[in-house]
């Protein structure tokens, strides 16, 4: 469904270049569920603009549902729908309206793009709100109706940039059951970008990170937090020196009296780790085991943090 290579963009700002996008090469099949993560500045937006023809690749090809994006925007366009950052509705006319005047311009007939904006409107749990304005709707709400926007031609692939971001907890957990319904109802292939990684860890089948333009890691959540985090055990003991010395034993950091180390299988290592440190004469006060998460990957493999970042609450 999406296949790129070497795909590259880069800008120039006054005679300062800036390479957003360096030579990615991914494939996408048909009906997958792909979280694009990465931190601000990572290239997101400039690769979702390339795949969905608004920005022209400076090199590299992508083909898009199909369709070379360089050679055939049209084509690409017609075959998937996008969802940005910003609102795409007007401000002043009815949800239903603006569903129905979006499937003409699509070349449906009145008559199609009545039907259409109908079953949108109960696939998204808008029709309550069918003759309001977007002005007068709640963010999740206007979100719901950028959604279905974005899907009145039946794209078989679906752009969502940051769907969830700016939403309050229950509004997002909607438009997340609303992403995985379109999956289950048309088989949807579905791309999306989100700041949030918990939501990227439990939602999507593929997560894609992306770091300084270059593709840094890709797999499902658990691989990627196996091969590149592992699990962690951290103890507690009774003063900073057994800390120190439960670190010489058995490997690890200590801060103050806590002591995190990694291991493949946590909850299998406890025990043996356990029995070393007593031989050694180190007593651990709490012991307790944890799985890795995104973040523990994206640490791992640069060093810093996707946290770290400016993020949306
Ligand atoms: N039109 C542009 N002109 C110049 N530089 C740009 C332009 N668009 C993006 N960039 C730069 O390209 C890099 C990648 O930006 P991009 O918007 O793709 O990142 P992102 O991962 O989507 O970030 P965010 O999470 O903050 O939206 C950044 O350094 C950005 O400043």
């Amino acid at each position: 469904m999406i296949s790129t290579r070497g795909l590259t963009r880069v800008f120039t700002v006054k005679k300062e270049t800036v390479e957003a996008v360096r030579g990615i090469d991914l494939d996408v099949e048909a009906g997958q569920l792909v979280a694009f993560l990465g931190p601000n500045g990572a290239g997101k937006s400039t690769t979702l603009r390339m795949l969905t023809t608004l920005l022209p690749p400076t090199s590299g090809t992508a083909t898009v549902a199909g369709h070379d994006v360089a050679r055939d925007p049209g084509g690409v366009r017609a075959r998937i729908g996008y969802v940005g950052q910003k609102n795409s509705a007007g401000e002043n006319h009815r949800v239903r309206d603006e569903l129905v005047t979006q499937g003409r311009c699509y070349g449906l007939s009145h008559r199609e793009a009545a039907g259409r904006a109908d079953e949108l409107l109960d696939l998204l749990d808008l029709a309550p709100l069918a003759t309001r304005t977007p002005a007068t709707l709640s963010g999740g709400q206007r979100r719901r109706l950028d959604i279905a926007l974005g899907l009145v031609h039946r794209p078989a692939l679906l752009f969502l940039d940051e769907p969830s971001t700016g939403l309050d907890p229950k509004s997002r957990a909607e438009i997340w059951g609303h992403i995985l319904a379109l999956r289950q109802v048309y088989g949807t292939t579905l791309f999306l970008t989100t700041h949030y990684l918990e939501e990227a860890d439990t939602m999507a089948e593929r997560v894609v990170i992306i770091d300084g333009g270059r593709i840094i890691a890709d797999g499902t959540a658990g691989e990627l937090k196996n091969d590149l985090a592992g699990d962690h055990i951290t103890i507690t003991t009774a003063t900073e020196q057994d800390a120190r010395a439960a670190v010489r034993v058995g490997g690890g950091a200590a801060e103050g009296v806590t002591v995190r180390l990694r291991v493949a299988n946590a909850a299998a290592a406890l025990p043996e780790y356990l029995r070393t440190l007593e031989s050694a004469g180190v007593k651990a006060l709490t012991a307790e085991t944890s799985r890795p998460t995104l973040d523990d990957v994206f640490l791992t493999l640069t060093g810093r943090s996707l946290t770290d970042d400016d993020l949306p609450a």
